[in-house]
């Protein structure tokens, strides 16, 4: 369902990407490794539609990335993509009921039963009238990885979703993840410095000197 070819990304004069290659099927689970520094996070703005690149391919189920418009690849990370961030992300003035349905809303696939069936899986029942900051760490992600798995994407990229959590809470909300991502179908495609969370993913490819390395 996705597949990246030779591709490049410089940042002024600087190459980050030289000709990276990763194909990833429909509900495959893959973990991206790589220094500090290596271009984990910008292959992943660049596969989600963020920014554009000089050379090389990125195909999304037969959507050529390079050709589409700006309002294209809103689209594309509208309805086609979801994002889990470090950071959460979660938008602070709305209510967790609110954050949990935004993404759906915006995907014109809002399904207030599989809303509260994620709510309840992902242990945010009785928590929905809440501000985000009024939630722990571990909660504030269950419910960013709620709001990306409500919209249903066929592809859900996750740059380091436990970084800040400690480890137990991280495994926790890597467990619900990886449930949840099999249950919807999608392909995960998840950066971990952690080369024992890398291993709970179905195959794992390592980035080097802007490439994957064999
Ligand atoms: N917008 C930008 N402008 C200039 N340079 C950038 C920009 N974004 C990233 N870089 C540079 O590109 C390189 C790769 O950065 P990237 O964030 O993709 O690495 P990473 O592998 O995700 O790192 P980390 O594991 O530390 O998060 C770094 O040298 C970084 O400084």
């Amino acid at each position: 369902m996705l597949n990246v070819e030779n591709l490049q990304k410089s940042f002024g004069p600087v190459p980050v990407l030289r000709g990276v290659d990763l194909a990833l099927a429909a509900g495959e689970t893959l973990a991206l490794t790589g220094e500090s520094g290596s271009g984990k996070s910008t292959l992943l703005h660049l596969i989600a539609g963020l920014d554009r690149f000089e050379g090389g391919a990125i195909r999304l189920d037969g959507t050529d990335l390079a050709r589409l418009s700006d309002p294209g690849r809103a689209e594309l990370r509208r309805t086609r993509v979801g994002l889990v961030f470090q950071q959460f992300n979660l938008i602070p003035s709305l209510s967790v009921g609110d954050n949990l349905a935004f993404q759906a809303r915006l995907a014109d696939r809002h399904d207030p039963d599989w809303q509260a069936r994620l709510t309840e899986r992902l242990g945010l029942a009785g928590l929905e009238a809440r501000w985000p900051e009024q939630l722990s760490g571990g909660q504030q992600q269950r419910v960013a990885v709620g709001r990306t798995l409500a919209a249903r994407p066929p592809l859900v990229l996750a740059d380091e979703p436990t970084g800040n959590l400690d480890e137990d809470t991280g495994d926790a909300v890597l467990d619900l993840m990886l449930e949840l991502v099999a249950e919807t179908g999608a392909a995960l495609l998840m950066v971990t410095h952690s080369d024992r969370l890398a291993a709970r993913l179905d195959r794992r490819i390592h980035l080097s000197h802007g490439k994957v390395a064999a």
